[in-house]
């Protein structure tokens, strides 16, 4: 099973191309809130942009605005212009678009090979390594396995085991689900696309990046609410520096903290870490957080 292609190559970031520069993405995972995942969205917006960009150059970051939420019933349009061709640095700016309106906005930009005297970065924490601990699905079926959990507590697990998410993650806390105690908003995760990717490409590690690197971000920032439950929440813009090669099929520990949160926003940024220690990608979100309380199980 580990040698089948990714879905994320095979199908989500492989995009058919309408025209110069004109490309369509269909989807394959739909969160639970019926939009678009964010992360998607950003991942082909790469993808559109890449195509457009010679062999020799790399994606070093990306800044994107969700607009509008991606609608799961059409396809997506993507639209490159080609804003500047320098001698080390060029840009591309992408529109997502449906119903002939924007729903994403991002500015890509790709850089020559530079080599630098200049070169530090900060230590990855130390965690257990990914063989020593449980994937989400396994925690769920341990948790599901307890003879006193509450029927909405299991329907709402069962409903997470049926995602068909395209990327694996073994939570280095695991979560308590239906948890009730608050936490620091920090959390570190292993993660890795499910299926066979193959090194070489590294254009394409970075759209995968892009694509898992929205993935329970912006729950960072609700740790430490217990008692309030999301009504509303939608990634606002996201941004990426990538820093190294990598590869997005073997495991990177996903390092998150939301350093605010305030008017109904929050604020979470990430670090991507190869498992040897190197750190691959940075990451910053903000998004909009509308909550409510938790009702007390006597008044459910
Ligand atoms: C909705 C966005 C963020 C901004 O919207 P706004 O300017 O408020 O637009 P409106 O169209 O006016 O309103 C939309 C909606 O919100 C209600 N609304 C507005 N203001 C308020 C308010 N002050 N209090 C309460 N409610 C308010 C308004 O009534 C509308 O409700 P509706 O009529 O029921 O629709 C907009 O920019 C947007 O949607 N952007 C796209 C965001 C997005 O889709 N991001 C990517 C997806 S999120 C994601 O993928 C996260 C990862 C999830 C996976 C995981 O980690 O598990």
């Amino acid at each position: 099973l580990a040698d089948l292609k990714s879905v994320l190559v095979t199908s989500v970031l492989n995009l058919e191309m309408l025209d110069v520069d004109l490309y369509r993405g269909t989807h394959h995972w739909v969160p639970r809130g019926q939009r678009l995942f964010g992360g998607q969205i950003v991942g082909q917006a790469l993808v559109a942009a890449a195509k457009s960009v010679n062999d020799n150059l790399f994606a070093h970051s990306l800044h994107c605005y969700f607009v509008r939420a991606g609608d799961p019933k059409v396809p997506v349009l993507y639209q490159v212009e080609r804003t500047r061709d320098g001698r080390s640095f060029t840009v591309r700016s992408v529109k997502a678009i449906q119903h002939g309106q924007p729903i994403l906005i991002c500015q890509a930009s790709f850089h020559t090979l530079q080599p630098s005297p200049l070169q530090h970065q900060f230590t990855m924490p130390g965690v257990p390594q990914p063989e020593d601990l449980l994937t989400v699905e396994e925690l769920i079926h341990l948790y599901l396995s307890k003879p006193d959990i509450a029927e909405n507590a299991k329907q709402g697990l069962n409903k997470l085991l049926a995602n068909e998410v395209p990327i694996e993650v073994k939570p280095v806390n695991p979560p308590h689900f239906y948890r009730l105690s608050a936490a620091e908003p920090k959390q570190l995760f292993w993660v890795r696309a499910r299926g066979h990717i193959g090194e070489g490409n590294m254009k394409l590690h970075c759209c995968v990046a892009a694509y898992v690197s929205d993935y329970a971000f912006l729950g960072t920032a609700l740790l430490p609410y217990p008692n309030y439950r999301a009504k509303f929440s939608a990634s606002l813009d996201h941004a990426m520096w990538f820093h190294s090669t990598f590869r997005t099929d073997e495991w990177m520990l996903y390092e998150c903290e939301s350093p605010w949160a305030g008017g109904s926003r929050g604020l979470v940024q990430g670090r991507l870490w190869r498992r040897d220690g190197v750190l691959a990608a940075s990451c910053s979100q903000e998004g909009v957080l509308r909550v409510k309380p938790v009702m007390e199980p006597s008044k459910l």
